[in-house]
């Protein structure tokens, strides 16, 4: 409320006659303070208070609910656009001075990207109506597309999202097949229009090429700005369906996403597809059969709202004394206690890509790391966990990610929210092995093994066949870059699979590239050589035959176990050579000379010497007779070859991190 004390009033306070200045400033004061008063007014007079909508949200017939989620590829500007209608449906103030408000973490601030699918409810008013729109904002990196596929779950139509500079890209097609695979209603629309450099007309011939957009459907905004983006609110409600639900029937909802509360354990974000639940009713896990009392119930504006209960068609976060991290499964069903159901949705998390070792720096915060390590898991459905052990970091987990910058954002995760500081080991895939003699390894009866670790790698004999996981990439590259993107493909081991041209200055390539040649830089290196026009998008493509070998490194002849690798053959040499290299630099002199082989079987394929450090016993001599210092060199030299013989060389402990690190 803005309090304005009156003329007269002021005028008795300053107790006589007011200078010309100050009537000036007070009258420009009062004008503009009725201004903001109107405006407020004005704004506020149609809209709902939130109690209002809240009481509505109660009533919401399923007609008048929408769920969709905003797809497309980084950085087109979906967070953007998501703050643009919550601010639209007064969800958030306008110019809140706060930007990507649903891009929440600080990991998504800092890298500004987004990591996490949020979900907010809004409302808005069409055609006399007021409808209850559940928006879900997803991250448009590769690596995290299960947060994509878990919010289709929950959907029933998309806002596919394209950069109107850029175009389609990789992502943008894999996230549109997502939605056409669910059979999810699309609202295209193209964002940035309002770049000098925009070319609308011709992305719009881009997306009725690859997805048989009608041009004249696609609505043209600038989320930035605002233009054009109520349009967006409108064409949702006529083209997404509502919700194919009933709420007459016994209560039933899946779990799609779910995070931990420090007070009130395991939350789970529902979407609501039979029935109703309200606070205090008992529900139970399909999964784990488990009941809960339902302990409080609140809808995401974005902030929480608690609300009385939630029906069929609603999506809501509930929390129901959770205390455990595994009990809250994203993708289970919740029904009422003793009422029989069946699963409500067809969500399954990815299968993990790339694996890594995760150790605590200091065993004695193991519990603290593992405790960490559940309530991110909890949060990040994606993610895999084994125990796993090694001779140089101790007990730790292997841990399986979506990609690299998965890996890289969790650990980072697990540093800021839960303050631990692990160890992460280099990355490495799944490869799968037929065995000629299954008895022999420690897998007994099973003629196949699936291995990430080098170091449990079985002698070639009894192997019989070696295969390694492929990926189906899909690169969008402006045409001049296409002979430097095929060079670096063919340089990974690709196969071409097709190419075709979008326009006359972009092709669309489709390469089968085994995961080990990608996880580590080969999106880097796409976009440093394509100057950051190129995209990737990647999916699994399955198992295929290959000829792999263990890398072994020994140190003065002795075989050091943490350091082997699994490699293809033809990358052998290369991965030795720049392993002899790295530990060159990497394990300090000693008192005797230290010999680092990389070695396949008994051939030694690369080879690096650390000199000992040569301590000058001829210091002391001053002057004298030059076989007095060719005796002490002498006996110098014998010494050494004796210590060569037994020494053991000490590496440090930060050796072994900084190899396995990349
Ligand atoms: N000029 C202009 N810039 C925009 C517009 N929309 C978004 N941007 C900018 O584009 C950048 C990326 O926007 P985001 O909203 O973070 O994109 P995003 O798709 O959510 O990104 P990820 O979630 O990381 O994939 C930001 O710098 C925005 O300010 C627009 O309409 N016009």
């Amino acid at each position: 409320m803005i309090r304005t004390f009156s003329n007269r009033w002021l005028l008795q306070r300053m107790g006589g006659t007011p200078p010309a200045a100050w009537l000036v400033s007070r009258a420009r004061f009062l004008a503009t303070t009725n201004a903001v008063k109107a405006e407020t007014e004005s704004s506020t007079k149609d809209e709902p208070s939130q109690a209002e909508l809240l009481h509505e949200f109660a009533r919401m017939p399923v007609e008048r609910i929408r769920n969709f989620s905003i797809i497309a590829h980084v950085d087109h500007g979906k967070s953007t656009l998501a703050d643009r209608l919550l601010e639209l449906t007064g969800a958030i103030a306008r110019n809140g001075g706060q930007n990507q408000v649903l891009d929440s973490l600080q990991v998504e601030r800092e890298r500004g990207i987004t990591v996490k699918a949020q979900t907010a409810s809004i409302f808005h008013r069409h055609k006399g109506q007021l409808y209850l729109l559940n928006l879900i904002d997803t991250p448009g990196h590769v690596d995290f597309s299960n947060e994509v596929s878990r919010s289709l779950a929950a959907c029933d139509g998309v806002v596919l999202l394209v950069d109107a500079c850029h175009g389609v890209q990789a992502q943008t097609v894999a996230n549109y097949h997502l939605a056409k695979q669910r059979h999810l209603a699309v609202v295209p629309v193209l964002n940035k229009i309002d770049i000098k450099h925009a070319n609308p007309d011709q992305v719009c011939q881009d997306m009725k090429l690859l997805f048989d957009i009608d041009p004249d459907q696609v609505l043209r905004v600038s989320a930035k700005l605002g233009t054009g983006v109520a349009q967006v609110l409108e064409r949702i409600i006529e083209v997404v369906p509502p919700p194919q639900v009933q709420r007459e029937s016994d209560f039933r909802a899946l779990i799609f996403d779910s995070w931990f509360d420090k007070y009130r354990g395991a939350l789970n974000l529902i979407y609501v597809l039979n029935g109703r639940l309200e606070q205090n009713q008992d529900i139970q896990s399909l999964a784990t059969k488990k009941v809960y009392p339902v302990k409080s119930i609140s809808v995401l504006r974005p902030a929480e709202c608690s609300v009385p209960d939630l029906s069929a068609g609603q999506v809501g976060l509930i929390a129901c004394n959770m205390r455990n991290s595994k009990e809250s499964i994203v993708g289970d069903t919740i029904h009422l206690k003793n009422q029989a159901a069946s699963a409500a949705g067809s969500y399954r998390p990815q299968q993990p890509l790339v694996f890594a070792g995760v150790f605590p720096a200091d065993q004695s915060k193991h519990v603290a790391l593992r405790s960490a390590i559940d309530k991110m898991i909890l949060n990040d459905s994606a993610v895999t966990v084994k125990v796993d052990s090694s001779p140089a970091l101790g007990q730790g987990w292997r841990l399986g990610f979506l990609g690299l910058l998965h890996m890289e954002v969790f650990c980072q995760r697990l540093e800021q929210e839960h303050g631990a500081e692990p160890i992460i080991t280099a990355p490495s895939v799944t490869y799968r092995l037929v065995l000629s003699n299954p008895k022999m390894i420690r897998q007994q009866g099973r003629d196949t093994m699936d291995i990430s670790n080098a170091a449990l790698f079985p002698e070639p004999n009894s192997v019989k066949e070696y295969f390694e996981p492929l990926v189906l990439g899909t690169i969008i590259t402006p045409t001049e870059y296409v002979g430097q993107v095929i060079g670096l493909c063919v340089e990974r081991r690709g196969l071409q699979q097709s190419s075709v041209n979008i326009d006359e200055t972009r092709v669309l390539m489709k390469y089968v590239l085994p995961l080990s040649e990608i996880i580590l830089d080969f999106h880097d290196r796409l976009k440093s050589l394509s100057s950051g026009y190129a995209s990737f998008s990647y999916e699994d493509h399955g198992y295929h035959p290959s000829h792999l070998v263990r890398l072994d490194i020994h140190l003065n002849g002795k075989p050091v176990e943490e350091l082997c690798r699994i490699v293809h053959a033809s990358k052998a040499v290369g991965v030795a050579r720049q392993m002899v290299l790295k530990l060159r630099e990497l394990i300090p002199k000693q008192m005797v000379q230290i010999a680092i082989q990389a070695c396949v079987g008994s051939k030694v394929l690369a080879r690096e010497t650390i000199k000992a450090y040569r301590k000058d016993v001829t210091a002391k001599l001053y002057g004298g007779d030059v076989t007095r210092r060719m005796k002490l060199l002498k006996q110098q030299a014998e010494g050494k070859k004796k210590m060569r013989m037994f020494a053991n060389i000490r590496v440090p402990h930060e050796t072994f991190i900084n190899v396995l690190k990349r």
